[in-house]
């Protein structure tokens, strides 16, 4: 196994030459594991229970993004290589969150929380100048919810990136979409930045708060009750999400996913939401559930974090596109 190669296209891989060893089979008798090649890490999953023999199975890959693929350790447990990656204290990342630009309920202050709306123009402003004040920040990876106004801000906002590479939405949605959507230039995917798509950053559910005016919601159901739905911690709205229940699918999404990405030395953006980022900065900034009342996001305004010795040191908000911009921070 150890000498085995990985030959891949972007979504599939091959594993070739490696033993028919049941031993190392029956070690990883579930549906998945993850691999460590240079730089990252490979979460593979089993297409089917019958290729579980490691000889010419054939997985699938997430997140790989690179043509050097190799097996370093393959005894090594998922858990076994956290530590690892933790114990390297040399690892320095960055970590943008950007909210989303304006929505075209964010101007009618309309409760939007699920549904799928598109940015303003303002929106799409806002987007391009959060792309300026990241533009010198190198961007290995962008992680947007399934929704339509956080795709269009992560997009817009790499238009204005000094790498001048193409942000491409990966679908793992079926087989058939990953076949669709290889690319064949090893040249091309250099120059290309994968935007992993994921639910789990979605806005929280506004549940039967969705579509309605807030001002109009605070007049009938009293200023207090609709600050409580809305920066409460564990209160949720009527048949909505409340934070925490908002945070245990962010969080862990992030803790899962984006994680191991920012300990392996990527560079990462997350374009998401007011809630599901308002989670995940609970997270990194250990936020006590009091103190997240109080925390509000701006749209289109990035944050930057420095991933660096297993913790996250707060940056705020980079100002500009120049060095100085980049690491000066503004109060947001
Ligand atoms: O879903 C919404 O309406 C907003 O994006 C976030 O709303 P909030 O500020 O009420 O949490």
């Amino acid at each position: 196994m150890a000498a085995g190669a990985l030959h891949r296209s972007i979504r599939t891989i091959q594993l070739h030459g490696c033993s028919n060893d049941s031993a190392y089979t029956m070690e990883y008798g579930s549906s998945s594991l993850k691999l460590i090649s240079k730089g990252f890490t490979v979460d593979v999953k089993f297409l089917s229970n019958r290729s579980r023999s490691f000889n010419h199975c054939k997985m699938h890959v997430f997140h790989a993004f690179s043509s050097h693929a190799s097996v370093i350790d393959p005894t090594l447990s998922t858990s076994h290589v956290t530590t690892n990656f933790n114990q390297n204290t040399s690892i320095e990342s960055s970590l943008i969150l950007i909210r989303h630009g304006e929505s075209m309920w964010n101007e009618r202050n309309l409760f939007t929380g699920s549904v799928d709306v598109p940015l303003t123009k303002r929106g799409i402003e806002e987007a391009i100048e959060a792309g300026k004040r990241i533009s010198s920040i190198p961007v290995n990876m962008i992680y947007t919810s399934a929704l339509i106004r956080a795709q269009m801000t992560a997009m817009l906002a790499m238009t204005q990136h000094r790498q001048k590479k193409i942000p491409i939405i990966m679908h793992d949605e079926s087989l058939q979409a990953k076949e669709w959507t290889q690319i064949f230039s090893e040249e091309t995917i250099q120059q290309s930045i994968p935007v992993i798509t994921a639910w789990q950053l979605n806005e929280r559910i506004y549940g039967k708060l969705q579509g309605l005016n807030k001002e109009e919601t605070v007049v009938r159901y009293g200023k207090e009750k609709v600050h409580e739905w809305r920066r409460s911690f564990d209160s949720p709205p009527p048949n909505g999400e409340s934070l925490e229940m908002c945070s245990q699918r962010a969080v862990a999404f992030f803790k899962e996913n984006i994680e191991p990405q920012l300990q392996n030395g990527r560079n990462i953006v997350v374009a998401a939401h007011g809630n599901s980022l308002r989670s995940i900065i609970m997270y990194l900034e250990k936020l006590t559930s009091q103190e997240v009342t109080n925390l509000e996001l701006s749209t289109g305004v990035p944050l930057l974090y420095i991933y660096k010795h297993g913790g996250f040191l707060k940056r705020g908000s980079p100002v500009g596109p120049t060095e100085y911009g980049v690491y000066a921070y503004t109060r947001v």
